[in-house]
């Protein structure tokens, strides 16, 4: 452990892992220190730590702003990219094995070689920032044809510091109507989440749901999110 990430060790992965089975999303935490939340909502505002600035509104995502981050990534952010790794692989080695898909790469290392081959070489940790009347519409962080199945989103702000603004999974369950997991996570805390999809126990064996996750509106204050989401984008 450093200094940089809270202890990851004290995470309760079985908790997790039976939480991601059930909705598709688990919370964990913390996995930052305060003083590292703090620091990382701050860059925010200082352009030379991003490589693009996307304006929701413009592109019908929503609305606010969020930034990706150039290389290379802040200290914490790599940190804690590299140590959520291995214990959401083994959750996705599962998943890939329920569904038939081909495993995830062993490390964080082999996956960043894979997607340079398949032409995705730009980072995609990123920074939101939501004000009042901001929001993010259900989507998927796909980029290309290399997509590791989870992610995670930190949260960077106090919950004082802002009202509304509740992140949610939606489940599409085939055959059955649709279940949606909403979070509040404290400061420093995180959601691991499916991207995609994720199996579903079914009578015949496991089939395949699809999900997406948005951002309910922002009513008052200001909420900024580390997303850490672990392909790169083409
Ligand atoms: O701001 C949030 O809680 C979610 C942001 C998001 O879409 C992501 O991290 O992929
Ligand atoms: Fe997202």
């Amino acid at each position: 452990m450093d200094d940089q990430t809270a202890p990851l060790a004290a995470i309760d992965w079985d908790r997790a892992r039976s939480d991601l089975d059930e909705t598709g999303a688990a919370e964990i935490g913390p996995v930052l220190a305060p003083e590292n939340c703090a620091a990382l909502a701050a860059v925010f505002d200082d352009e030379r730590h991003f490589r693009a600035r996307i304006d929701m509104a413009r592109h019908g995502f929503g609305r606010g702003v969020y930034k990706y981050f150039a290389e290379p990534l802040p200290e914490p952010v790599a940190a804690l990219r590299q140590a959520l790794y291995p214990p959401l692989a083994r959750i996705a080695a599962d998943w890939a094995a329920r569904l038939g898909d081909a495993p995830p790469p062993p490390s964080l290392e082999a996956l960043t070689r894979a997607c340079r081959a398949a032409g995705q070489d730009r980072p995609t940790p990123l920074l939101l920032r939501y004000g009042p009347g901001d929001y993010n519409c259900l989507h998927r962080d796909l980029y290309g044809a290399v997509a590791f199945p989870l992610q995670a989103v930190v949260m960077l702000s106090r919950p004082e510091d802002f009202a509304g603004g509740a992140f949610a999974v939606v489940e599409n369950r085939p055959r059955l109507q649709s279940r949606v997991t909403v979070r509040q996570p404290a400061r420093g805390h995180a959601v691991v989440f499916a991207t995609a999809r994720k199996p579903r126990r079914t009578a015949r064996g496991w089939s395949a749901s699809t999900l997406r996750h948005g951002v309910s509106e922002v009513t008052a204050g200001q909420r900024t999110t580390l997303g850490i989401i672990f392909h790169d984008a083409a």
